[in-house]
């Protein structure tokens, strides 16, 4: 390229040798006459050799240097499973079905204002392309790790509804059986049955059989008996009062911990057919054993410690149609009952009290109290309650559920107002309205007809209608005593309730809640029905289970939340609600470090993404890649969606373990929007990967992704050049401006600081050869006050050489260095320090580039250096262009020339001045081989802001170069041009 701006005509031929007086230039003669091309150097000194400087040659002195809860909400149900006669499930469920109607209407909220977040503008550059050079997603690489199973994690397993249940209650079983060894308890598991009752019941029913399953609670009862014997039954015999009759009855309790774990079961559980599904019963299987209360009956608690808000009574109260439960703090932790039929409660002492004395209804479990109820008085002030629909059916015949006695001489009471019965005040703090509120709203609970289980479902026909939203057979089922925490194998050991939720059947969780299904059981993904709800985009379902007590923070195998299913899935309400109940939880990352946000990114659902935005998700978090939002944006091609990350401040030049940026990922994935988008955010385009590679090298060769890369690296190559030639190597900046024609920047040299040699050139730097000062205070000028002088200062105080410096002849200087004893601070240290003043390249009219002093620079300042590559005579004669040889001829040994036509400094710009400002003088720093002085270029007067600077390239160059060219110095004392040179 061409270097020479205005210089006029050709300047590499003419061999000459020329000297002057004051500085000089050298041409090889020699080299001219054998015809080789002749090589003008520019060499501004005396030919005399290196000897100005006070010892400097003569004292080389070698050596003188010297980084839950299982249940949910209001739930402890975590035995057996609800049993449901036909009359309790239909009351309890219809009481529970009006329930959920009224917390359907009051859960459904509008849409939320975030929604309608500000939305970026898309950004104008659109233009499609292509072929897509994709590299596998990290994200699918993690995942398949991640899908190994959840066999073999240690929590799922652990989790297991199914297998921990199952262990849980055996293991409490056994719990509580090795309680009763260790402790005597006063109310133990006692099944309270009056003696004569039972007489008249076992009469009434050798009355009514042969079919009744009686057999089938005498055989529990004679297990229980013999056991009991061998486990040191405790028989107790209990009088009451029974004022009425104005005699005693005899109760016998038995302890029910005194049974075997199979005894117990059967009288717990509901009988279990082994007839298969659809097969019909017999007669006889369809009589049954009326079931008589067990309100005296206590179980110890057995599920672990229990949370504050489990501490509360779990009683229920059914107050005109509203369920009311009693939150009043628990005293006692052993669990209660009114009958098998219904779930174990854990009771204040107000409801434990009016538990003993059968104020609780056994068929639907809720408290009578207040409302419309059957009283049954056997023993005129012994008082037993139940709800009509409740009593026990036989053979068409009704029962007190508590005493089995005939319920024709029941009586229905209606009370009004809260009992006035002190074990419930009226004014009892302790009790609530439900979170669960009633409305009438729900569907009618299908009308289940009383003992017509004229067919027998396997329990997994639960699942199966409970996923196809057929609530008339759950309920049945329920009814029917199946398990709603059943686990349906083949499908993920799923329970009910997942298929319930998972097809959005809110009516159906609903019931399968009430009947006991555990809200927060994991399948085999590890999954919860919240998340299969959340998952099938179900909002009144999520909202029902939310309220109901769904945890909502669950990480299934994979590590994913509820929120992140919805979020990738798109399923916007579904994310604005979780995250308005639990907003905390909006920065949760999977197992692949992926939030909810990597996902509505990388899956393109550009509202969701905006509406986590509003929320506060955090953009700037890193994936296992190290990835951050952007990455993923550039991934899909979503330029605005990238333009709103951008405007959350996402980091533009984040870079992955790839070392990749978002830029870096956009080029390889051939999306332009992205690409142009980052560009105009000021993304670095020289940004290196791991591999090496800018953004351009991972694009297609050619493609507008490349064309826009490739124009913005010029571009930002030139802005850079213009900003500053030394790229930064510089203590101040070097601009470079063109106010006269449309050449740019040169950048057809490599900037240098310093020197450099491209062939070895021996440079002695052995420390041992060097001079020194040992001076350990301030070097001063002239006079070292060492005493040891070998080193002369020249410079003043302010760095600067003396005024009456010697500019005919420059004596050589040698600045202190590491050999010395003075620290880095010392005075003699200037050209070493580098550039210190403000200069700029500029493009003079007739000299091709300049430069120019930016500021005042005083006289004697050093200014810069001539920096170049070292190179001996002999190659500097070889070498086409000699615009930019600088000799080092100094009259010792071999002849060496700086060149900075290929590696310079801002000293090659310096043109040439017939006045010159500048003084080229020899300065050694850090070494002493006098072969290779430094060039330095000092001020030789003062110069103002905006002055050219330059210096006398020597008459020698222009008696050779004037041939060719005349100087354009513009000086009124130009020597060189041509006008004088006729004159001369
Ligand atoms: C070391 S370079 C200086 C920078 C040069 N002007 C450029 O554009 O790269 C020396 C060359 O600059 C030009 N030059 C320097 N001083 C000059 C002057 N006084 N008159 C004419 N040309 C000059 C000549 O072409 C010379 O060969």
């Amino acid at each position: 390229m061409d270097h020479s701006g205005g210089s006029k005509g050709p300047e590499k031929d003419g061999t000459h040798s020329v000297s002057s007086a004051g500085t000089s230039m050298s041409a090889k003669g020699q080299a001219a006459q054998s015809g080789q091309r002749p090589k003008v150097k520019i060499t501004p000194f005396h030919s005399s050799p290196i000897v100005c400087s006070v010892g400097a040659l003569q004292s080389k002195r070698p050596g003188a240097a010297s980084g839950k809860l299982l249940a949910s909400h209001g739930r402890l149900f975590v035995d057996t499973p609800g049993h449901l006669t036909a009359p309790t499930a239909r009351k309890r469920l219809a009481a529970a079905a009006t329930a959920w109607s009224s917390q359907h209407q009051t859960s459904c909220s509008g849409s939320d204002p975030a929604l309608s977040a500000e939305k970026p503008q898309a950004h104008p550059h659109v233009v499609k392309l292509s072929k897509l050079v994709s590299r596998k997603s990290a994200k699918s690489s993690l995942m398949d790790s991640v899908k190994s199973g959840p066999a073999s994690n240690p929590e799922l397993c652990h989790r297991q509804p199914g297998n921990g249940k199952e262990r849980k209650i055996v293991s409490n079983s056994v719990k509580s059986h090795s309680a009763v060894k260790r402790k005597k308890r006063k109310m133990g598991m006692y099944n309270l049955v009056p003696k004569k009752k039972a007489k008249a019941l076992k009469q009434k029913e050798k009355k009514m059989e042969p079919e009744a399953s009686v057999e089938k609670t005498q055989a529990a009862a004679s297990g229980t008996l013999k056991t009991g014997k061998e486990m040191a039954v405790r028989n107790e015999t209990l009088v009451q009062t029974a004022s009425g009759e104005g005699g005693h009855v005899e109760y016998t309790e038995l302890a029910l911990d005194c049974l075997d774990l199979k005894a117990q079961e059967e009288l717990l559980s509901p009988p279990v057919s082994g007839v298969s599904a659809d097969t019909e019963v017999t007669v006889s299987d369809l009589a049954e054993e009326l079931p008589l209360c067990c309100c005296r009956m206590e179980t110890p608690y057995s599920g672990g410690s229990l949370s504050t808000v489990d501490q509360t009574c779990m009683a229920m109260e059914s107050v005109d149609g509203m369920l009311i439960r009693c939150q009043k703090r628990v005293m006692k932790q052993e669990m209660m009952r009114p009958s098998n039929t219904v779930h174990l409660l854990v009771l204040c002492e107000d409801h434990r009290a009016g538990m003993v004395k059968h104020q609780c209804c056994p068929g639907c479990g809720l408290f009578c109290r207040v409302g419309t109820f059957m009283e049954c008085r056997p023993y005129g002030s012994i008082s037993h309650r139940f709800h009509r629909d409740c009593a026990s059916v036989l053979k068409d015949r009704r029962f007190c559920p508590h005493c089995g006695e005939n319920t024709s001489g029941a009586k229905e009471l209606t009370v009004l107002k809260a009992d006035p019965s002190p074990s419930v005040p009226r004014s009892n703090p302790g009790v609530s309205v439900l979170a669960v509120p009633t409305a009438a709203t729900l569907p009618s609970v299908p009308n289940v007809p009383t003992r017509a289980r004229a067919v027998k479902y396997p329990t997994r026909q639960l699942y199966i209608s409970a996923k196809q939203g057929d609530l008339q057979k759950v309920i049945h089922l329920l009814v029917d005593g199946k398990d709603p925490n059943f686990l349906m194998e083949g499908q993920n050991k799923r329970t009910p309730l997942h298929a319930a939720a998972a097809e959005g059947h809110q009516e159906i969780c609903h019931m399968l809640v009430q009947a006991g299904a555990n809200l927060d059981m994991f399948d085999e993904g590890q999954r919860t029905p919240l998340m299969a709800a959340c998952e099938n985009n179900h909002l009144d379902t999520v909202k029902y289970l939310l309220r109901a007590g769904a945890s909502v923070n669950h990480k299934d195998v994979m590590g994913f939340t509820c929120l992140h299913l919805a979020a990738k899935l798109g399923h916007c309400e579904i994310v604005n609600h979780l995250v308005s109940k639990a907003s905390k939880y909006i920065n949760f990352q999977d197992d692949g470090g992926w939030t909810p946000i990597t996902w509505a990114i990388e899956y393109k659902h550009k509202e969701l993404v905006y509406l986590l935005l509003a929320r506060g998700a955090d953009v700037n978090i890193r994936d296992k890649e190290e990835n951050v939002c952007l990455h993923w944006a550039a991934l899909s091609g979503c330029d605005d969606v990238a333009q709103a990350l951008l405007e959350a401040r996402c980091n533009l030049n984040a870079l992955n373990v790839h070392g990749d940026s978002p830029l870096h990922v956009a080029a390889r994935e051939n999306h332009l929007e992205c690409v142009m988008l980052f560009l105009s955010r000021g993304a670095d385009v020289t940004q290196r990967n791991r591999e090496g590679e800018t953004a351009l090298d991972c694009c297609i060769y050619g493609s507008k992704v490349w064309t826009a890369l490739n124009t913005n690296r010029k571009l930002t190559d030139a802005r850079r050049g213009r900003e500053d030639i030394s790229r930064g190597y510089e203590a101040i900046p070097i601009t470079c401006v063109n106010g006269v024609d449309s050449e740019p920047c040169p950048e057809n040299f490599k900037y240098i600081p310093d020197n450099c040699v491209t062939s070895p050139l021996n440079i002695d730097k052995d420390i041992t050869h060097l001079q020194h000062c040992s001076c350990t205070d301030d070097c001063s000028s002239s006079t070292c006050m060492c005493g040891q002088l070998s080193l002369q200062c020249w410079y003043d105080s302010e760095g600067r050489l003396p005024l009456d410096f010697c500019q005919r002849e420059p004596p050589v200087l040698f600045e202190c260095n590491h050999a010395c004893s003075c620290w880095r601070t010392c005075r003699n240290r200037v050209v070493q320090n580098g550039l210190r003043v403000q200069l700029q390249l500029f493009r003079t009219q007739t000299m091709g580039w300049g430069v120019k002093a930016m500021q005042d620079i005083p006289q004697g300042t050093f200014v810069c250096e001539y920096v170049g590559e070292i190179i001996t005579d002999a190659e500097a004669d070889k070498r086409d262009n000699d615009s930019f040889l600088f000799t080092l001829d100094n009259k010792v040994g071999d002849i060496h020339c700086i060149d900075a036509r290929l590696f310079g400094n801002i000293g090659r710009f310096i043109n040439h001045l017939c006045e010159p400002n500048l003084l080229a003088v020899r300065v050694f720093t850090m070494h002493q081989d006098l072969r290779f002085p430094r060039i330095a270029l000092f001020s030789s007067r003062s110069i103002k802001a905006g002055d050219q600077i330059g210096f006398d390239y020597g008459d020698h160059y222009w008696r050779v170069k004037s041939k060719y060219l005349t100087c354009q110095c513009g000086s009124v004392k130009c020597h060189h041009s041509t006008a004088n040179i006729e004159v001369h």
